[in-house]
C-alpha cells in the first residue's frame, strides 16, 4: 500500500474507528480506488446508520460487530449487482464509480505515532488458541516491510511488466475453464475443494515424473510460453531475496529454480482455499514457494501456530516419544533427524513473538508473495471466502478490469529430486506423502512419510484433506497407518 493510501486509511480510521470495523474502512477505501473523499462520504453514510440513539449506549465492540454485519450486507448487495455471472470470469464495472462526493470535514493531522499504530490494524478481538491461551489480535500487514517483519515472507508489488502480467492473466483465465476442484478425502468421502486447481510442469526438467495433488486430479500440463516468461522474472527476484537470508541446514544450497506450478482459480467471492500448509512430498523440507497473484485482489491469511504448551523447548537431547494422533505408529527415531540449528530456526518467528497470531495481507494483481522457510513448518495459510460470516473473519475482494471477481494464483515450486527418489511405498503399495510435525514440541519440525489414504493399491493417488495437515486423523480416514520418519542424510 502506498504511503498516501496509508495516510488516508489512518485518517479514516481515526474518524470512523469508533463506529466501523477497521476492515470496513479499508474495504471502502480500496473500493473507492483510494479516493479518500469518496470513501469518507460512504463511511459517513454507513456510520450515521449506526449512530447510537438517545438512551442507547452500545459498546464499541457491539457497534463494530453491527458494522461487520453492515459490511456483509454491502458486499452481498454488491455481489448481486455485479455483471458477471457467479463462477465465470468476466469484466466487472469499477466499484463505487458513482459514489457521493465528500461531505465530511477533514479530521486534521494525526497524533504522533498514530500512523504506524493504525497501519498495523488490530482487526479482530483476541480469540482462544487451541492451546487455550489468548491469541494476539489479528494483524493486517499493509507494507512489504511489515510483511517481512512478522512472517517469513516477502511481498513484491508489480513484479512482472504490466503487459506480461495481463497476457499471463488472459492465458490463465482461458486455461482455468478446464481446471478442476482439488479432490480431498474427508471422513471416507471424496469431496471437492471450494476452488479449482491444476498443475503445470517444466517437462524439460522433471521428465516423466507424475505430480498429483489430488486423488483423481488430471495429469499435469506443460508450461505455456507466458508461464516461462514469468518464471524467468520470478526466479531472478526470488534468488535475489533468498541470497540475503540466513539458511538453515535443510534448505537448498545454490539457486532456487522452480519446475512445477500449482495453479489455483477463484471464480468469485465464495471460492476459497482452507487453512493448510503445503504438501512437501515433491518439494522437500524447508521449501521456498513463490505465489503470484493475477486478477482480483484477495485477502491472504497466515496463521502462526502456537508452540505446544507445557513442554521443554526442543533440544538435541529431547525425548523422541510421540503421542497423539499425528504420528500414530511413530517409532523412536534419532534426534539427529533434524539438526538442532534447524529445529531452533523453526520456533523463532521473525518478530520474536512465539504466540499464535493471524496475519492478513491483501494480494493485488501482479504481486508476488515469496513464502520462505519455515512458512510450511510453523504457519498455515489460507485464502478465506469473502462474505459476511458472523463467526469467523472473512476476506476482501477487489475486482480487476480484465478478470472481474476472478483471482488466479500461480505457486512456483522447485522439486527436490533426492526427496522424490526417496518416497517410500506404504502398506497399500502406493507412494507416501511427506508431512511435518507441527503439534508436538519434542518432534516439532520433523518430517515423516505417511500413507496418502489410497486403499486402491496405488491406482489412485489420494491425499487427505489439506485442512487435516494439522495432525488429527479424521474418523473413517483412508490411510493405512504406515509411518516412517524422513531423514535427509544428516
Ligand atoms: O491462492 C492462494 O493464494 C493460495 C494457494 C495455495 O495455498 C496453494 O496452492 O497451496
Ligand atoms: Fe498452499
Amino acid at each position: 500500500m502506498s504511503g498516501e493510501l496509508d495516510d488516508s486509511f489512518a485518517r479514516l480510521v481515526q474518524r470512523f474507528g469508533d463506529r466501523l470495523a477497521d476492515e470496513t474502512v479499508l474495504d471502502t477505501l480500496l473500493e473507492c480506488g483510494g479516493d479518500e473523499g469518496r470513501a469518507r462520504a460512504q463511511l459517513a453514510a454507513m456510520a450515521s446508520a449506526l449512530r447510537p440513539t438517545a438512551g442507547s449506549h452500545g459498546s464499541t465492540t457491539a457497534r463494530k460487530r453491527v458494522s461487520g454485519m453492515l459490511d456483509g450486507f454491502v458486499k452481498r448487495r454488491r455481489g448481486a449487482e455485479a455483471s458477471s455471472p457467479p463462477g465465470r470470469p468476466g469484466p466487472t464495472p469499477e466499484p463505487a464509480a458513482e459514489a457521493a462526493p465528500a461531505s465530511c470535514a477533514d479530521p486534521g493531522p494525526l497524533a504522533p505515532g498514530q500512523r504506524n499504530a493504525l497501519a498495523e490494524i488490530m482487526a479482530a478481538a483476541p480469540s482462544q488458541s487451541a492451546a487455550g491461551s489468548p491469541d494476539r489480535p489479528r494483524l493486517m500487514l499493509l507494507k512489504p516491510a511489515t510483511v517481512a517483519a512478522h512472517v517469513p515472507c516477502e511481498f513484491i508489488a508489480g513484479v512482472l511488466p504490466d503487459d506480461l502480467a495481463a497476457a499471463l492473466l488472459r492465458d490463465m483465465l482461458a486455461e482455468a475453464l478446464s481446471w478442476k476442484p482439488l479432490p480431498v478425502v474427508m471422513f471416507d468421502k471424496l469431496l471437492g475443494s471450494p476452488h479449482n486447481t491444476h498443475t503445470y510442469v517444466d517437462r524439460s526438467r522433471v521428465g516423466t515424473q507424475q505430480f498429483r495433488y489430488g486423488v483423481t486430479s488430471p495429469d499435469a500440463s506443460d508450461w505455456l510460453p507466458s508461464i516461462r516468461a514469468a518464471e524467468a522474472i520470478v526466479t531472478a527476484v526470488v534468488n535475489e531475496r533468498y541470497g540475503r537470508r540466513r539458511l538453515d541446514p535443510l534448505e537448498i544450497r545454490g539457486q532456487w529454480r522452480p519446475d512445477m506450478i500449482v495453479a489455483n482459480s477463484y471464480f468469485g467471492p465464495s471460492e476459497h482455499f482452507g487453512a493448510h500448509n503445503d504438501k512437501l512430498t515433491y518439494i522437500g523440507p524447508r521449501p521456498v514457494i513463490a505465489s503470484l497473484t493475477l486478477g482480483a485482489s484477495r485477502t491472504f491469511r497466515i496463521r502462526r501456530l502456537a508452540l505446544p504448551p507445557d513442554l521443554p523447548a526442543p533440544t538435541e537431547a529431547a525425548s523422541d516419544a510421540v503421542s497423539g494422533s499425528e504420528a500414530p505408529q511413530a517409532p523412536l527415531a534419532s534426534a539427529s533427524t533434524v539438526p538442532a540449528e534447524a529445529a531452533a530456526a523453526i520456533s523463532a518467528p521473525p518478530d520474536g513473538d512465539a504466540q499464535a497470531r493471524t496475519f492478513d495481507i491483501l494480494l493485488p494483481h501482479n504481486s508476488l508473495l515469496i513464502m520462505f522457510p519455515p512458512m510450511q513448518e510453523r504457519y498455515k495459510h489460507e485464502l478465506p471466502p469473502v462474505g459476511s460470516s458472523l463467526t469467523r473473519p472473512t476476506g476482501t475482494l477487489v475486482p480487476h478490469p480484465i478478470s472481474g471477481e476472478t483471482r488466479i494464483n500461480l505457486t512456483f515450486r522447485m522439486t527436490r529430486p533426492e526427496v522424490v527418489a526417496a518416497i517410500p511405498k506404504c502398506s497399500c503399495g502406493a507412494p507416501c506423502e511427506m508431512r511435518v510435525v507441527i503439534k508436538q514440541r519434542e518432534t516439532l519440525g520433523r518430517y515423516f512419510w505417511q500413507c496418502r489414504g489410497d486403499k486402491a493399491g496405488g491406482k489412485s493417488d489420494g491425499q487427505p484433506a489439506e485442512r487435516d495437515t494439522s495432525g488429527g486423523r479424521p474418523a473413517g480416514d483412508l490411510r493405512c497407518g504406515f509411518f516412517q520418519w524422513a531423514s535427509f542424510g544428516q
